[in-house]
């Protein structure tokens, strides 16, 4: 509190400066648990919403910074691009939860994924952590060779047939190989950056591709052994068969869930991302809320936690 506020507040009546102290005192053994471990999150086009929202997404990001986390940041735009296409007049449609992109879609994507998304993150949370020098660093897997891929293969039996044949994706990438060190630098340093980072990648003959935002945080994830990824979305979290979110779950159940077709959609691929993910290393995944307001402080640092943690089998 300064002074001026200082002045004004209305001393008596303070219970509710009592329970902010209590709570900020109960995050303590949480807050040594992420003392300098690095959290990827990957933030949603769906969960973005109102620019308030993304303003407050940006500002806890400022404060896991200066409570000693070591935040990255992958952003998706989904529903940004379909917008931008449909303002242009093309038409877009989706394969297991990856859009086909053309050429004419591969630049679109990319001029909103790595021209508006990104440096409207990486602007939002360099305002909130002005005053305590905290930056966001706008990238995206084309810097500093961060990103390598491979063109997605799909293939589909026809139901009548049955003979399998390849569907096309166009310009959809997958990692083949992530180049953290730019990264690494980037939070190895004194000062606070916090990198923000648009899903496209490299393949190795020069082309650029279009990349789910899901499986980059994964990919990422995994290169820098984050202690934690957490896929902000717009659901409060994994539904079950039931219709009930679920609070916790392995990864042989993650994957029984998208081959019973309870996970369809935008899920498939975050899914398939949290447990490759933990396959990888990473401890745990977290699907949660990113329109609900400090998600992301509820589930690292208080014992409720938010979303569906998918951790690895035992
Ligand atoms: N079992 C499930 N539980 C929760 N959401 C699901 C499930 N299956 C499919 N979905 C869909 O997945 C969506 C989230 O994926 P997506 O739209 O790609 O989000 P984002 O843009 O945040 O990556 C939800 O809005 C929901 O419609
Ligand atoms: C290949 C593919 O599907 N790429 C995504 C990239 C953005 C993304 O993943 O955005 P969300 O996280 O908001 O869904 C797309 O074009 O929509």
């Amino acid at each position: 509190m300064d002074e001026t506020e200082r002045q004004s507040a209305d001393r008596a009546g303070d219970a509710q400066g009592w329970d902010t102290a209590k709570t900020l005192a109960e995050a303590l053994p949480y807050i040594q648990i992420y003392d300098r471990k690095t959290v990827v999150i990957k933030y949603g086009g769906h969960a973005m919403g109102e620019s308030a929202v993304a303003k407050q997404f940006a500002a806890d990001v400022v404060l896991l910074k200066l409570m000693g986390v070591n935040p990255v940041v992958v952003h998706g735009g989904g529903p940004q691009i379909s917008a931008m296409l449909e303002k242009a007049g093309v038409k877009s449609s989706f394969v297991d939860g990856l859009r086909v992109t053309d050429a004419d879609t591969m630049q679109v994507a990319e001029m909103v994924l790595s021209g508006a998304v990104n440096k409207e993150i990486a602007h939002w949370i360099t305002m909130a952590g002005r005053k305590a020098d905290v930056r966001g660093i706008g990238l995206s897997g084309k810097d500093a060779g961060l990103l390598t891929v491979e063109k997605t293969r799909r293939t589909r039996k026809d139901p009548d047939s049955m003979i399998e044949h390849e569907v096309d994706l166009g310009f959809v990438g997958e990692p083949t190989r992530v180049d953290p060190k730019l990264i690494v630098r980037l939070l190895e340093s004194d000062a606070d950056w916090v990198p923000v980072i648009a899903p496209i990648g490299v393949a190795d003959d020069g082309q650029t591709f279009n990349v789910n935002a899901d499986t980059v945080a994964g990919a990422l994830a995994g290169s820098l052994n984050a202690k934690r990824m957490l896929l902000l979305t717009d659901v409060p979290g994994v539904k079950g068969a039931d219709g009930e979110i679920i609070r916790q779950m392995t990864v042989g159940e993650a994957s029984k869930l998208i081959e019973d077709g309870v996970a369809t959609g935008g899920m498939i691929p975050k899914l398939q991302t949290a447990m490759a993910a933990v396959r990888d290393g990473v401890e745990a995944v977290v699907i949660l809320d990113g329109r609900r307001p400090h998600a992301m402080l509820v589930e690292l640092f208080t014992e409720h936690g938010a979303g569906t943690l998918v951790k690895a089998e035992g």
